[in-house]
Formats: structure tokens, C-alpha cells, sequence
């Protein structure tokens, strides 16, 4: 596998491509995704809260030759959701069928899958935030009773039937836990919060990926990149096929500290991995709005990013790293993003002014 050529994001409404986006990939970049991808509960790094439930919940539904309880996996983009649902029926030793909330229109859509499950096999829905009411009917009996109801003819002469399904697991994924309905939500009994990776759990994939991709890296480079990933899985492995990039055309191909520290410094990637995006929205909290409170809706209108993309993509690292805070009258900029920023702290009334000392 050879990749040289600018295989990540450009969104249509930007000029310039954002490196360090957790969001959406390209095609290409999820071909390149899917080679990366560990296979085994043992080669998926980190987490380890949420792969030690699975250890043991997947060993005892093995072992019963049981279907696996529902799972719920959510957190922000590229911490591995996809890759843990691969892995979650690997392990099972069954087969895995995909599909996203939006996909799914009609409840015949979700009908067709579910009764051409085999036994045991798991239905990895990405997006489960968005599947249609409709929809979401049919899947309540399906998930309790490994049953539905369909609808056969039409008018005055339709009736329905109840019919059977395999037991089946099913793996929700979702960005946004909070936009889940209830009665969705309890269905699922093991429930999975992935958070944001450590730097050294970073520089482990990173050598990882290196490996694979037969880039050789120094453990001090591969470092360097794994601190400037915003704690994300994706952004590790694409700032590493850009650094590599950096590596063959200014130095002899190896990734050394001083190769990585100049190749993201001259793709405006910052030491702590914050790129243009984040410090426009930083500074337009402080600059414009005072150091917030702020309401979303302002903030997206003033560096014009959907609030759906502040919320889910630009936001959670930033507050998980003490930049932000989310009060209920808006964003405030802490102390520790003016000083990111090489700005003065503001002389704040008390109460107002997140800090985070
Ligand atoms: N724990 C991990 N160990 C090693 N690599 C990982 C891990 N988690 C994710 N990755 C890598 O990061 C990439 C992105 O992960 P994945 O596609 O599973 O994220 P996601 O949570 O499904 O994102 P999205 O919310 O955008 O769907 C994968 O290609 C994989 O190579
Ligand atoms: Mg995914």
C-alpha cells in the first residue's frame, strides 16, 4: 500500500482541508481505515474500561453459544466505534451486517435485515441517533422478543403478522448518547462510553499503523505525532501518512522527532494538536464574545461551522482538554485557553470566568 497523494476531507465549504478533524472521512481514507483497523479485542489499544466488559460478556455469550446482549457504543468521531463493533463479532465468531440510522427509511428497510439475520450474528447500526420513529417501532419487539410485526396488503384487506427473528445482537453506534429516545436507550444492556485516547496509548498506534504501512519511525517521532491527535485514533493515523509524506521529500523517509515537529508545525497542526479551526473558535469566544458565556448558535454563526459539527467534532476535546467550558448560559473560554493563545486573562467577576486551575 503506497499513499501519497491528499487522501483526507476537503469540505466543499472550506479552501483549505482540515487536518486534524476527527469527522467524516474520504473514501480513500476509509479504504486506508479499514486496513488499520485491529481485528482482536487484544490489538484494539486503550479503552480499557470498555474492552474489559466486552472481554468478559463476549467470553460468557461464546461460551452459552448465546446471542450477546445489545450494545451501545458512543463518543466523538474516530475513537474507534466502528472498529470495536468489527471486532465485537469477530470475537463472536459471527457474521457482522451494517447499516446507519439514515440509511434506513422505511420499516421495511430494517425488516429485510433483521429476518435475514443467521443466529447470533451481530447488526451494527452507525448513527442509531437518527433512525426515523418509524423505524425505531419495529426495532423495540425486535431487540426484547426477537420478533416483529409487519404489515401485509393494503387497505381494508391489510393485516398483520408477527414474525420470528434469529436472536441477534444488536450494536448501536452514536456520536451523541443525549439524542437517543429512552425506551431505545434501555434496551441496550452493556452500554459503552469510549473516551479520548492517552498520549501514550496514541504512540502505541502509531507504531502500530507505522508497522503496517512499513514507515519506519522513531519512538520519539512517533510521539510527537501522537501528542498533536486531539487524543483521536483517525487523526493519529492521517497525521502520520502526511508526516511520512514530509519525511520522504525533505529527509530519507524516517519519521524522527524533528521530521514530525516541522511537517505538522507547516500543516498548522499546534504542539498540543489544536489546529485553525479550534483556535478560531477559541478566539472568537474571547475576542468577540467576551470570553463567553456564549450560546452555540452565536459561536457557529460567528466562524460559520454547522452547531452540529462545534458540538460533536470541534468541542469535546476542547472541554475534555480545559479550553472550554459548557455552562447552562453558554461556552466560556477558560484561563488555560488564553494562555494557550498568548493572551492576557481578562480581570473577570468572579463566577463568570471558567478556570481550571
Ligand atoms: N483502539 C484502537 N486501537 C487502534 N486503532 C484504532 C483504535 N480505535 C480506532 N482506531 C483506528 O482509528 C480509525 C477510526 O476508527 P473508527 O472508524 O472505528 O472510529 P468511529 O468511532 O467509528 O468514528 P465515527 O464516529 O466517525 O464513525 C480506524 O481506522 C482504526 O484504525
Ligand atoms: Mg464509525
Amino acid at each position: 500500500m503506497s499513499i501519497t497523494v491528499d487522501d483526507f476531507d476537503l469540505p466543499s465549504d472550506r479552501t483549505a482541508p482540515r487536518m486534524v478533524s476527527a469527522a467524516t472521512a474520504s473514501p480513500k481514507e476509509e479504504a486506508l481505515e479499514r486496513a488499520l483497523r485491529p481485528k482482536l479485542l487484544d490489538d484494539y489499544v486503550g479503552q480499557a474500561k470498555a474492552r474489559e466488559q466486552l472481554e468478559i460478556f463476549i467470553g460468557a455469550a461464546r461460551k452459552r453459544s448465546e446471542a450477546l446482549d445489545h450494545v451501545l457504543l458512543f463518543g466523538p468521531p474516530g475513537l474507534g466505534k466502528t472498529t470495536l463493533s468489527h471486532i465485537i463479532a469477530h470475537e463472536l465468531g459471527v457474521n457482522l451486517r451494517q447499516t446507519s440510522g439514515p440509511v434506513l427509511e422505511k420499516p421495511k428497510d430494517l425488516a429485510a435485515l433483521l429476518t435475514n439475520l443467521e443466529r447470533n450474528d451481530v447488526l451494527f447500526i452507525d448513527e442509531i441517533h437518527r433512525l426515523s420513529p418509524v423505524v425505531e417501532e419495529i426495532l423495540y419487539p425486535a431487540l426484547e422478543d426477537f420478533q416483529i410485526d409487519i404489515m401485509i396488503g393494503e387497505g381494508p384487506a391489510a393485516r398483520s403478522i408477527k414474525l420470528d427473528l434469529q436472536p441477534f445482537t444488536l450494536v448501536g453506534a452514536t456520536t451523541r448518547a443525549g439524542m437517543l429516545t429512552n425506551p431505545l436507550r434501555d434496551r441496550f444492556g452493556i452500554v459503552a462510553r469510549l473516551e479520548f485516547y492517552t498520549p501514550d496509548e496514541l504512540t502505541r498506534i502509531v507504531e502500530r499503523s507505522a508497522g503496517l504501512l512499513k514507515v519506519e519511525t522513531d519512538s520519539e517521532g512517533a510521539r510527537e505525532i501522537a501528542r498533536r491527535s486531539r487524543g483521536t485514533p483517525r487523526i493519529a493515523n492521517r497525521l502520520l501518512r502526511r508526516v511520512r509524506d514530509y519525511a520522504d521529500v525533505k529527509g530519507d523517509g524516517r519519521i524522527t522527532q524533528d521530521i514530525a515537529h516541522k511537517a505538522l508545525a507547516m500543516l498548522d497542526v499546534d504542539p498540543i494538536g489544536l489546529d485553525v479551526m479550534d483556535r478560531k473558535l477559541l478566539e472568537a469566544v474571547i475576542h468577540r464574545f467576551d470570553g463567553g458565556p456564549v450560546g452555540l448558535d452565536n459561536i457557529a454563526a460567528s466562524i460559520g461551522e454547522e452547531p452540529g459539527t462545534i458540538e460533536d467534532v470541534i468541542e469535546p476535546y476542547l472541554i475534555q482538554q480545559g479550553y472550554l467550558q459548557r455552562t447552562p448560559r453558554g461556552r466560556i473560554a477558560t484561563l488555560a485557553a488564553y494562555r494557550h493563545l498568548g493572551l492576557a486573562a481578562p480581570q473577570a467577576p468572579s463566577g463568570l470566568f471558567g478556570d481550571t486551575a
